[in-house]
């Protein structure tokens, strides 16, 4: 009989798939209840509230599936599942429209001061002068992240006469423009914005995405919303900005910390919020409760699950023969992603040599999934990695071919963008691993993992002497270095790997360099 724990507030009548299950039992209680044997527990179901982090796995040694009963997993620790072998599931479309209404209902309450004159009221005044407010129509809306939640939430603004300006790295002009908006620059945005939104999933690269630098661009009396995870927006940042009266006013249904307790941004008039209350309609409820209900009951009747999070669905034996393959695409597909940080069209892969015995379907998807891992938030996997290229207007080609480029086997990827195309190839080596042998044009032989940088720079004496100088200035160990280049004296590339990090006071310094052409910092 599976034991599946159900620790937080999930609609019962969502449950229902679960429940009817014979199989099963379900529990619900949270994981810190002394009642709750967790070291039995076969499944997890959380929303936002529970910490899913390394420590609980440990004390859940029978646990392996962990559902999320919405869309951010940011609260679970998705890696550590993948190391355990846990698989992650979440509910990633059914709060889209609840969370975008709600958005759009704190920005209408804000720019109305609804909620502060409701509470006047309430307290028998009549101030009406003072809470003269602002039209939406015909303001510049700034949305940061045009996935679901900021799609669904750009189409209500327009309809409310709103000028949409978007900015989402991973948006192609082509898709913004059948949207009907704008696709900008985060500057631009926050240049010209009179609202801006958040809906960027929280990562170590959206954290502080909204900071002081960011706050200084923008303009005097302009207003923020934040509807998607505490931390995009800098919290101290925004107070200070609110404080000094540039900043006209910010709604906010999430927080740093929830409950946030005694909080900075309360004692501001012009700060409304709302206890993460975007997912909180009974129609998003029950959708998010029946699909993770679903994908637990079709996870122990043995049937494949369609969002997966973290790992294949796929038999243990043919697994084994494809691992070698799927980790290099999947490292191909994050090493393309980030030598590339524009909008992408289309992708197209090429199989040649001994992969091609192989399900290559699964690669492509592997490869995808590398791709979107850090630019979108449902971690894309091999289950669902062409549906999320579809829905972000990519097109996917696969192929097989019998040039392998000399290699025994050979994975080429071509990128396109609207401007130009970035070639990448990689290979699989016997007692050796995995290599990426081309890099736009330039034929090169590095290992894909770690912390490396791809430097475009011009092939002259010095430069790669001035480079490791600047490097070794910072105390930054160099632990490998492979240069390329296609004539002496024309461009060339440097692909460098360390043992830990390297700070922004090296790259922007190298970045000074007059023969560096362009540089990218790749974490694989
Ligand atoms: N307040 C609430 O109750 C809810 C909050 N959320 C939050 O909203 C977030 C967004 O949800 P969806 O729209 O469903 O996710 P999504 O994955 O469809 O969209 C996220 C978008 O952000 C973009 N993005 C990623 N990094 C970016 C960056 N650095 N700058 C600009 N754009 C970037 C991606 O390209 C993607 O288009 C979730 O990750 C979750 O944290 C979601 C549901 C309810
Ligand atoms: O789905 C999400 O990402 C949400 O933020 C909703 O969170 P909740 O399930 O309401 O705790």
């Amino acid at each position: 009989m599976y034991q599946i724990l159900v620790a937080d507030a999930i609609n019962a009548e969502g449950l229902q798939p679960l429940l009817e299950y014979k199989d099963a039992v379900i529990i619900e209680k949270k994981v810190t209840d002394p009642e709750v044997e967790l070291e039995k527990i076969d499944a997890l179901l959380v929303r936002s509230a529970t910490k899913v982090t390394e420590e609980l796995f440990e004390k859940m040694p029978q646990l392996k599936i962990v559902a999320r009963a919405g869309v951010g997993v940011d609260n679970i620790d998705v890696n550590a599942a993948t190391k355990r072998g846990v698989i992650v599931v979440n509910a990633p479309d059914g709060n889209t429209i609840s969370t975008a209404e709600h958005t759009f209902a704190m920005m209408a309450a804000l720019m109305r001061n609804i909620p502060q004159a409701h509470q006047s009221v309430k307290n028998l005044e009549w101030k009406r002068n003072e809470f003269v407010g602002n039209e939406l129509y015909g303001k510049t809306l700034g949305i940061l992240g045009m996935g679901r939640i900021g799609t669904e939430l750009a189409k209500r603004s327009k309809a409310f006469g709103m000028n949409v300006q978007v900015f989402d790295p991973f948006l192609t002009n082509e898709r913004a423009s059948k949207l009907g908006v704008q696709n900008s620059s985060l500057d631009e945005v926050l240049e010209h914005a009179d609202i801006i939104t958040v809906h960027t999933p929280l990562t170590a690269e959206t954290k502080g995405l909204i900071n002081e630098k960011a706050l200084s661009k923008t303009k005097k009396g302009v207003y923020f919303l934040n509807c998607a995870r505490g931390g995009i927006i800098d919290e101290d940042a925004l107070a200070t900005f609110i404080g000094n009266g540039h900043v006209a006013g910010a709604a906010l249904d999430v927080f740093e910390v929830e409950p946030p307790g005694e909080y900075p941004l309360f004692k501001f008039d012009n700060v409304i919020v709302t206890p993460h209350l975007g997912a909180s309609t009974r129609e998003a409820q029950l959708n998010v409760a029946t699909q993770v209900a679903k994908e637990v009951r079709m996870f122990f009747e043995d049937k494949p699950v369609s969002n997966s999070i973290n790992l294949p669905a796929m038999s243990k034996d043919i697994f084994e023969r494809i691992r070698p393959f799927h980790y290099l695409a999947k490292q191909i597909g994050s090493t393309l992603s980030q030598c590339i940080n524009e909008g992408i069209q289309e992708i197209s892969i090429t199989f040649s040599g001994s992969v091609t015995d192989l399900e290559t379907t699964y690669l492509t998807k592997a490869l995808l999934s590398g791709f979107f891992k850090n630019r979108i938030d449902i971690y894309v996997n091999e289950v669902n990695a062409l549906l999320t290229a579809k829905e972000r207007g990519i097109t996917v080609g696969e192929k097989i071919s019998t040039n392998s480029f000399g290699y025994a086997n050979c994975i080429s990827v071509t990128a396109k963008s609207e401007t130009r195309q970035f070639t990448i190839r990689g290979t699989f080596i016997d007692h050796y691993g995995p290599r990426i042998v081309y890099l736009n044009d330039f034929n090169i032989d590095f290992y894909p993992e770690g912390n490396l940088l791809y430097i475009q720079h011009m092939d002259r004496p010095g430069v790669i002497g001035r480079v490791g100088k600047i490097l070794g200035d910072h105390s930054i160990n160099i632990a490998t270095m492979q240069v390329g280049r296609k004539q002496v004296g024309g461009e060339a590339i440097m692909i460098l790997s360390f043992d830990k990090p390297i700070d922004d006071i090296a790259v922007n310094k190298l970045n000074e360099l007059d023969d560096i052409v362009s540089m990218n910092h790749i974490l694989l």
